[in-house]
C-alpha cells in the first residue's frame, strides 16, 4: 500500500473519551509546553558510513523544546541510524550534534542518557523475567545517588531514596494505566503492553528528549490509539520533547508538530505534517513503497 495514503486511526476517537483535535493540536501543545522556537538538539551536517554504505549523508535538522518531531522515510532511509547517532550508539563520520547548547562530534550512550536522552527500541528491549515495576525502576538507575552497598542494606538515605524513586515509578504506572500488571513478569505480557512498559522505563529517566523507534510497530488499531494518546500525554504532562520514527503516516500526521523526511540517507523534506505531505519529493519517495 502507498504509505502516504494510509489512514491511521485519528486520535479523536479514544475509548476513554479523551479528545485530541487533529487540526490545531500541535499549536495547543506548543502553548502548553513552552517556547516553541527554543532548540533542544541540533543535528549539523551528519554523515555516517559503514564501509561502502552511506547510511546518512550531510543531514541537518533541529528538535525544538516541547515538540513532537517525527523522522520518516522508506525502509533503509537512515532513520534508526540517525537515532543511534543522537543517543551515541553510532559515532557520525562527519558533522556534529548540539544538545542543550553543547556541541559534540559524538556522544557516548551513557553520557547521552545522563544528559537527558532516553530511548525505546524497534524491538522491545526489556528484562523479560522481571516485573513491570522492576523494569520501570531500572529507568531510575542513573538517578540513584546512594552506592550499591547502601542500597543493598537499605539504610537511612538509601531507603529514603528508594521511596522517592518508587513514587516517581508509581506515578508513571498510574499515568500509563498499567497498575494491573505491575507485579507481572514482562515476558508474559502481550506485545502492546510490553511496548507500554518500555515507554514507562524511558519516562522513568525523566528525560529532556525521548527517542521512540517505531513505538506503534506491530500493534493493532486499539493498541496504536492507546500508544498515540500516551505519547501526546507524556509530551504534555511531563513536558517531554519527543522524536519518533514511525511508518504509519496517519499517526505521524496526527502526532507531530514537525516532520523530517529521509531517503537513501539524505534529507529530502522538513516541515509541518501538511507541508511534508504535499511535497512532491516525499510523494515520489513513497510511491510504490510498501510497509
Ligand atoms: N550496523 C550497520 N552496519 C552496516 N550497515 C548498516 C548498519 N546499520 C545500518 N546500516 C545500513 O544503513 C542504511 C540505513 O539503515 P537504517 O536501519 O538506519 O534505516 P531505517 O530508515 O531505520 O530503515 P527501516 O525503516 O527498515 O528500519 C541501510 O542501508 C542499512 O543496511
Amino acid at each position: 500500500m502507498d504509505a502516504m495514503t494510509q489512514q491511521a486511526p485519528t486520535i479523536q476517537h479514544h475509548r476513554d473519551g479523551t479528545a485530541e483535535p487533529a487540526a490545531g493540536s500541535a499549536a495547543a501543545r506548543s502553548a502548553a509546553t513552552g517556547p516553541a522556537d527554543q532548540v533542544l538538539l541540533a543535528v549539523d551536517r551528519i554523515s555516517l558510513r559503514f564501509g561502502g554504505v552511506n547510511a546518512l549523508t550531510d543531514v541537518s535538522f533541529d528538535i525544538r523544546r516541547g515538540e513532537i518531531r517525527a523522522i520518516i522515510g522508506p525502509n533503509g532511509a537512515g532513520k534508526t541510524s540517525m537515532l543511534n547517532c543522537i543517543n551515541g550508539f553510532y559515532h557520525p563520520t562527519d558533522g556534529a550534534i548540539t544538545f542543550k547548547g553543547e556541541r559534540r562530534a559524538h556522544m557516548r550512550p551513557y553520557v547521552a542518557a545522563r544528559g537527558g536522552i532516553a530511548r525505546t527500541f524497534q524491538n522491545v528491549a526489556l528484562f523479560r523475567g522481571m516485573t513491570t515495576l522492576d523494569n520501570i525502576m531500572t529507568g531510575r538507575a542513573l538517578r540513584m545517588r546512594c552506592g550499591l552497598w547502601r542500597q543493598l542494606v537499605r539504610l537511612g538515605p538509601a531507603l529514603r531514596e528508594e521511596i522517592e524513586h518508587r513514587q516517581v515509578v508509581e506515578e508513571i504506572i498510574d499515568f500509563l494505566q498499567i497498575q494491573h500488571i505491575r507485579k507481572v513478569p514482562v515476558g508474559r505480557l502481550p506485545y502492546g503492553l510490553q511496548k507500554r512498559v518500555e515507554l514507562g522505563r524511558a519516562l522513568a529517566m525523566e528525560p529532556d528528549l525521548l527517542l521512540l523507534d517505531e513505538p506503534m510497530a506491530g500493534m493493532n488499531v486499539e493498541e496504536k490509539e492507546d500508544m498515540c494518546r500516551f505519547v501526546v500525554e507524556a509530551n504534555r504532562h511531563f513536558r517531554t520533547t519527543v522524536a519518533l520514527i514511525e511508518h504509519d503516516i496517519g499517526v505521524v500526521m496526527d502526532l507531530s508538530d514537525r516532520v523530517v523526511v529521509l531517503e537513501y540517507g539524505r534529507k529530502i523534506a522538513d516541515g509541518t505534517p501538511a507541508e511534508v505531505k504535499g511535497d512532491p519529493a516525499v510523494i515520489k519517495a513513497y510511491l510504490g513503497v510498501a510497509h
